[in-house]
C-alpha cells in the first residue's frame, strides 16, 4: 500500500461546499482517499432512534475522536482500515464496515476537521471553506430533505438549537486552525491554484512543506 504523498483537512460549516471542494481539488489525482468525519459519529446502537433524534451532532462530543485519530493515522502509514459507514435517515452508524485503503492523497473533511490536535498533527494542508449561513442553511434545507429523510420544521428546528450556535462555539473558531481559507464554496481561481499543486506533490514528488509555510 502507498504511504500517502500528502495528507489534507477540509473544514468548514455544514453546507459550506466541503464535500465539493474536496473533489475538485483532488480530480486528476489517480488515488485519493477520503476520510469523511461523518462516518465517525459515535455508535450509538443502544439508544432508541427517539433518544438518537435528539443529540446535539454539532458538538464535538458526537464524535468518537479515538477511531478518528487510530484510522486517519493508520492510513497515513500506508495501512488498510475498516472504515465505519453512517446511516443519516437512522442517526447511527450501519453495521457494515468498509475497507479503505491509503491513497496518494488523504482527505479529512468535515465541520470539525480541524478540531483535534492529535489529527492536526498529522496534516500537511489545512483548509476551511467559508460559505455564507444564508446559502448553507438553503444548500443544507435541500439536502436533509431530499436526501436525508427529515422534515422542513425539523432541520428548521435543529439549525436553531444545535448546528448555528454549535457553528460558531467550534467550528468557525478552528479558521484560525487554516492554512487556507477558500471563500465561496468552491471558487474557482482558489480551487485552481491549489489543484496544480496537489497535482505537482504528487506526480512531480515536490515537497507538500510549502502549503503550510
Ligand atoms: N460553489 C458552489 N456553487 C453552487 N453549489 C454548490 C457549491 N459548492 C457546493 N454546492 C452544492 O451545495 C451542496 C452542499 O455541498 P457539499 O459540498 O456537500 O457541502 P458540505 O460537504 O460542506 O456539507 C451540494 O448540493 C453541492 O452541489
Ligand atoms: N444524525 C445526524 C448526524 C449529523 N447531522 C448533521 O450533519 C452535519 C454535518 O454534515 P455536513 O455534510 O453538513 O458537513 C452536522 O451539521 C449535523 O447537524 C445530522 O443532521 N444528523
Amino acid at each position: 500500500m502507498p504511504v500517502p504523498s500528502f495528507v489534507m483537512a477540509i473544514a468548514g460549516g455544514t453546507g459550506a461546499g466541503k464535500t465539493t471542494v474536496a473533489r475538485e481539488l483532488t480530480t486528476g489525482v489517480d488515488s485519493v482517499t477520503l476520510v469523511p468525519l461523518d462516518n465517525y459519529y459515535r455508535d450509538r446502537s443502544g439508544q432508541p432512534l427517539e433518544e438518537r433524534r435528539e443529540v446535539n451532532y454539532d458538538h464535538p462530543d458526537a464524535f468518537d475522536w479515538p477511531l478518528v485519530r487510530e484510522q486517519v493515522s493508520a492510513l497515513c502509514e500506508g495501512r488498510t482500515v475498516e472504515m465505519p459507514q453512517y446511516d443519516f435517515t437512522v442517526h447511527n452508524r450501519e453495521e457494515e464496515r468498509v475497507t479503505v485503503d491509503p491513497g496518494d492523497v488523504l482527505v479529512v473533511e468535515g465541520i470539525l476537521a480541524l478540531h483535534d490536535d492529535v489529527v492536526a498533527e498529522m496534516l500537511d494542508l489545512k483548509l476551511y471553506v467559508e460559505t455564507d449561513a444564508d446559502v448553507r442553511i438553503l444548500r443544507r434545507i435541500r439536502r436533509d430533505v431530499v436526501d436525508r429523510g427529515r422534515d422542513l420544521e425539523g432541520v428548521m428546528d435543529q439549525y436553531l438549537s444545535t448546528v448555528k450556535p454549535m457553528h460558531e462555539r467550534f467550528v468557525r473558531p478552528t479558521k484560525k486552525e487554516a492554512d487556507l481559507i477558500i471563500p465561496e464554496g468552491a471558487n474557482d481561481r482558489a480551487v485552481d491554484l491549489l489543484r496544480d499543486r496537489v497535482l505537482g506533490v504528487v506526480e512531480e514528488g515536490e515537497p507538500p512543506e510549502p502549503f503550510s509555510e
